[in-house]
């Protein structure tokens, strides 16, 4: 299996390349070039089976013929017995025809476990065996950076440097990230947003010399190794819920769209997903993307869910691909009006075929406090302000369909002041993680400059 970006230029890659290329050298994404299809029988068989089984499965059909089998089932068993759940991501029916998928049983609490605990093993993998070293890379609103730094903390292949924006992600999500002391761990605060840190990602990757000499990687959902990861849920879910004899919907909070592509590459694969419904807090560019047929990029609106804060919605580009019929040459034409003027027109056909696969919806700070204040009297559950913009948006879409699964992406841990507020009540930490606020932290803060941000990586990577 080889993989494509998203821009038609850069030559097509082996899973491992993609995987440890990260952004195509055209700056697009990669894809698989051809979806693996799965029959019914197959997906099927799922039922039953053992999370890390169901992972090998799937990621097998894109890296067979590169990463030895054995390698890999190796990989996927390490992986997710770090997770504190048996079923790994289990569900949860909170109201009738109505479930959540729990998806933060991880180490760090938050769904960017289960492609991590995966990606950090499999690229060290493919490392070792080739004797060589890599400088990670990675932007965060608060949730990929803790699990990216947990999975590749302490490992010899790589040194790991992670951009946040100062003072918009929790308390938690920052200790998270700035306790763990590691010496190939570094965590850069940046007077910016996610979308600055994500900008600043994409271009060092764009700048060949600089990537080339330091062996960059990225560890963003723009790394194909995230998004296959993220398939697997969707399949194990669907299938403890009736599938494939029965379709089942999902929603999905959204920000950079990663999570969402995964679920959209399952339906590809062969799950019969009946919708896929997009929900996002105030920065809500997609919904007004579905609704309007312009992508515009309008300014960051911190709210209680700040991981989601994020305007410039990466994995989109990766649809675009897809709805425009695989011309890198139409992506590259939106791409360019996105770096001009903040946006571009969805060709007519292109914007048709979304909104034949997504449903969009928003939901504002009252709603998602409500949503998790009202789930907890009704249902005595307790969301995360993530979760709660999802399921507040997934209730307009219940009547009378398939069953549907709500997609929990975060621990309510992981922001104890918002739940709080909306509910009363103060989640705890879980014991591994009780004494957070008493450990020291180790950051630096870095202008929003991408010449700063390379000379900081430069004088620390051992790659
Ligand atoms: C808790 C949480 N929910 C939802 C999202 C949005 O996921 P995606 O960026 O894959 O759309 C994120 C960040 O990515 C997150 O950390
Ligand atoms: N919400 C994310 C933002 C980065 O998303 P990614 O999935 O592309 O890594 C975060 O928590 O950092």
């Amino acid at each position: 299996m080889q993989f494509v970006s998203t821009r038609g230029l850069a030559p097509a890659l082996s899973f491992s390349d993609a995987m440890l290329a990260g952004l195509a050298s055209d700056g697009g994404l990669y894809l698989p070039e051809t979806w693996p299809q799965l029959s019914t029988a197959e997906i099927a068989a799922y039922a039953g089976k053992p999370y890390a089984e169901v992972a090998f499965d799937i990621i097998r059909r894109f890296s067979a013929g590169d990463i030895p089998d054995a390698d890999l089932h190796e990989i996927v068993t390490a992986a997710y017995g770090t997770f504190r759940h048996p079923s790994v991501t289990p569900i949860v029916e909170i109201e009738p025809n109505h479930f959540v998928l729990e998806l933060f049983h991880g180490p760090t609490l938050a769904f960017k476990d289960v492609a991590m605990q995966f990606l950090a093993r499999a690229m060290d993998h493919v490392l070792t065996r080739r004797g060589l070293r890599a400088t990670i890379v990675g932007a965060t609103s608060g949730d990929t950076g803790s699990a990216a730094i947990e999975a590749f903390r302490g490992r010899d292949t790589t040194d790991i440097f992670i951009l946040h924006p100062r003072g918009r992600t929790s308390d938690v999500q920052r200790r998270q990230m700035t306790t763990v002391l590691d010496a190939n761990v570094h965590n850069i605060a940046l007077e910016g947003t996610f979308d600055d840190c994500q900008s600043i990602v994409k271009g060092l990757f764009n700048n060949h010399r600089f990537r080339d000499s330091v062996r960059l990687s990225g560890v963003n959902s723009i790394n194909w190794g995230r998004i296959v990861a993220q398939i697997v849920y969707y399949f194990t879910a669907a299938v403890s819920l009736g599938a494939p004899h029965r379709q089942v919907s999902f929603t999905v909070p959204t920000g950079n769209f990663g999570d969402i592509f995964a679920g959209y590459a399952a339906k590809r694969m062969g799950l019969p997903i009946d919708r896929l419904i997009i929900a996002t807090n105030a920065n809500d560019i997609l919904k007004r993307t579905l609704a309007s047929g312009r992508y515009q990029v309008n300014g960051v609106e911190p709210t209680i869910s700040p991981s989601m804060d994020i305007q410039i919605s990466s994995n989109f580009e990766r649809l675009l691909f897809e709805a425009v019929g695989r011309d890198g040459a139409a992506v590259r034409t939106m791409m360019d009006g996105l770096k001009q003027s903040g946006g571009f027109a969805v060709p007519e056909a292109a914007l048709a075929a979304i909104r034949a696969e997504f449903a969009a919806g928003t939901t504002d700070e009252r709603a998602t406090g409500a949503t998790m204040a009202g789930t907890l009297a009704d249902s005595g559950y307790l969301l995360d302000p993530h979760t709660a913009v999802g399921v507040h948006v997934a209730r307009s879409h219940l009547a009378g369909g398939a069953p549907m699964l709500s997609l929990a992406t975060a621990h309510p841990a992981k922001f104890p002041a918002a739940v709080k507020a909306a509910t009363g009540v103060e989640p705890a930490l879980p014991v591994w993680l009780a004494d957070l606020n008493e450990r020291p932290e180790r950051f630096d803060v870095l202008a929003n400059d991408q010449g700063a941000v390379e000379t900081y990586i430069k004088t620390r990577t051992r790659a």
